[in-house]
């Protein structure tokens, strides 16, 4: 992908959008739409997957027809909100390869914390492809995509439901080479690091878990 930033403005993209920043909406259906959502931006961030041929028969007669090449795609979930994205692009993607890597956010400090890295082999040789909603001051997805890389990760790209400014500007400094798809980029942050006007907290819009 040559862009860093692609927002996703795709009508159907916008609509589910604005359903799951509703504060009325419940976690059902915010789970739901984040599932639908996700598999609109796998469209976008696969776009430019390395492509081969292969000899078939159809019925009719003999081609070359496209595929996929390379080794399997790494889908990486940084959880725990991450794992709402992942579960409609394995949906599309049901041979990737999947890793989690578990960072939480420090309210007071708003730096990553880490307690799980778990990530598929041979990273080096695979397109990778980072999943978490939220882009806020970017500590967590410049986090997890430094350990990528220090696992062997060389094409990494990071999908995102909603990005504030100071997260792309955070990712742009710190991982150039890292092409970031969104469905919004929204206004900025407020006091507390949170998306304004943003959805709330991701996690626990999806888990019911405040
Ligand atoms: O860009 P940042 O400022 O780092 O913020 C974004 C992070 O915050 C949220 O996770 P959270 O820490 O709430 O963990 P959770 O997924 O377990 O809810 C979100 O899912 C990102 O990982
Ligand atoms: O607005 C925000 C910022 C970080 N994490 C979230 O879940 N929401
Ligand atoms: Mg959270």
């Amino acid at each position: 992908m040559t862009e860093h930033l692609t927002v996703v403005r795709h009508p159907l993209v916008q609509h589910k959008l604005t359903i799951m920043r509703e504060k009325s909406t419940s976690t059902a259906v915010f789970r739901q739409l984040l599932r639908e959502i996700s598999q609109l931006l796998a469209y976008e961030i696969t776009r430019e997957l390395p492509m081969t041929t292969k000899p078939i028969e159809t019925p009719m007669e003999a081609m070359d027809a496209p595929t996929l090449d390379g080794k399997k795609l790494a889908l990486i979930s940084i959880l725990r909100a991450g794992n709402g994205l992942l579960d409609g692009v394995l949906e599309l993607i049901p041979s990737a390869r999947v890793g989690f890597v578990g960072l939480y956010r420090d309210e007071e400090t708003l730096q990553p914390v880490q307690y799980y890295y778990k990530v598929p082999e041979a990273l080096e040789d695979r397109v990778v492809i980072a999943v978490d909603p939220m882009l806020a001051t970017g500590n967590s997805s410049a986090a997890a995509v430094q350990l990528l890389k220090d696992s062997g990760a060389k094409n990494i790209r990071f999908l995102c439901l909603l990005a504030a400014p100071e997260g792309v500007a955070r990712m742009k400094e710190a991982h150039p080479d890292v092409p970031i798809v969104t469905a919004a980029l929204d206004d900025g942050l407020n006091d507390l690091g949170y998306i304004m006007p943003g959805l709330g907290d991701a996690g626990d819009r999806m888990f019911g878990t405040k």
